[in-house]
């Protein structure tokens, strides 16, 4: 059992379905050539999902070399490759509506799904592209459905600049697309402020992460 994640009252008896995306999804047009779409609430009843994946996930602490150290990666991971089944049926559904949604203009689909566990506002993603693969040279999307508490995500030019934020709450979704990966860089930043637990699941091209 992870960290206790208090369920919105609202969502409790509600079933657990991916909305429409279509004309619900907002655009939003960055410098060089990057945007990102938002479509909150995408996932209603989404209290069933993060307790399963809380629950059912194999989470996995990692600890990565920076400069001389080896330190812990504020944050628990788990990598679902292309052929690996998904944790959730839901995930599968989310990502064929994705594909529907996005494949044409992706020009390939979204196949790997990465999930994190940020178990409160002391974990976190530093500042970062999604630049392996065809993130580094070319256009590329990257889809992330958060559930659980509210966490911002935050979004600067690379190189510096003035930074958005985005409340992703339980049920959201932002794709991330254009030369987004490359020319911006994104970020869950840390927060001392009280924080329940948020999952994020990413889905991604082959070969981008
Ligand atoms: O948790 C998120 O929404 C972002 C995660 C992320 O940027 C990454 O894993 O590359
Ligand atoms: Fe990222």
């Amino acid at each position: 059992m992870g960290p206790i994640f208090q369920a919105s009252l609202l969502d409790l008896d509600e079933e657990l379905r991916v909305g429409p995306l279509g004309a619900t999804v907002r655009r939003t047009k960055l410098s060089r050539g990057a945007w990102f779409d938002l479509r909150p609430g995408w996932l209603t009843g989404a209290d069933q999902l993060y307790e399963r994946l809380a629950e059912s996930v194999p989470w996995q602490a990692e600890r990565r070399r920076m400069y001389d150290r080896v330190v812990d990666v504020p944050r628990l991971l788990k990598f679902y490759d292309e052929d690996d089944p998904l944790p959730h049926p839901i995930l599968e559904e989310a990502r064929r509506a994705l594909n529907a949604h996005y494949e044409e203009e992706l020009g390939e689909p979204f196949r790997t799904a990465g999930l994190c566990f940020y178990r409160d506002g002391r974990d976190s993603v530093a500042w970062h592209g999604d630049t392996i693969g065809r993130g580094g040279t070319e256009d590329t999307m990257v889809a992330i459905i958060s559930v659980g508490c509210p966490r911002p995500l935050l979004l600067r030019p690379r190189g510096g600049g003035h930074s958005l934020r985005h409340e992703l709450g339980h049920g959201d979704l932002i794709v991330m697309g254009g030369s987004c990966q490359r020319t911006w860089e994104h970020a869950i930043p840390k927060t001392s402020r009280p924080t329940g637990p948020r999952i994020s699941i990413q889905f991604r091209p082959r070969g981008v992460r």
